[in-house]
């Protein structure tokens, strides 16, 4: 379930970027950040990055994360940042990861789930990373009281 939730969040992820401000003129690579703009980090742009993932990576594959993040990432620490990075990273990191989880479980205790053939897949950025047209699913009991 944590590959899956890893994965959802590397192509899906809510967050598709995070503001900073230089303090003082920076080198970032072949560019010269003067002190005192604003800068959009796209994480959504990281997580969707050929050379940092491979050629799948616009594929569902949440195995590339069955030997954890640093492996996935090739020990890229920004490779692969859903909840930001550094000192003011999301607080609600461990509860969101840990809600999500349980709920999950609890929902395939008692259902299965397929998605409906009126899903259309088109996420889009808007404030967050959403479903455009909302996501349509069957659920079928699986007939158990858990
Ligand atoms: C899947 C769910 C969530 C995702 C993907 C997410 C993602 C993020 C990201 C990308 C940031 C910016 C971090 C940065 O600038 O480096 C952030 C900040 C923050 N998040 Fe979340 N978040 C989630 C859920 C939550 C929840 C459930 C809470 C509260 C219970 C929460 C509270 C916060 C707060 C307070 C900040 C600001 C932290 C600061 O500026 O020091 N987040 N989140």
């Amino acid at each position: 379930m944590t590959m899956i939730i890893y994965e959802t969040l590397r192509l899906y992820g809510p967050s598709n970027g995070m503001m900073r401000r230089t303090e003082r003129e920076v080198q970032l690579g072949k560019l010269v950040l003067p002190a005192s703009i604003d800068i959009l980090v796209q994480n959504i742009a990281l997580h969707h990055d050929p050379h940092m993932w491979g050629d799948d990576v616009h594929l569902f594959k949440p195995e590339r994360f069955a030997e954890g993040i640093a492996k996935a990432t090739n020990y890229n620490a920004g490779a692969f940042c859903p909840f930001g990075l550094g000192p003011r990273n999301c607080v609600g990191m461990n509860f969101a990861t840990m809600e999500t989880k349980i709920v999950l479980s609890m929902i395939l205790q008692r259902y299965t789930i397929s998605l409906s053939p009126t899903y259309v897949h088109s996420p889009i950025p808007y404030i967050t990373v959403q479903p455009q047209h909302g996501i349509q699913v069957i659920l079928e009991s699986l007939g158990n009281d858990a």
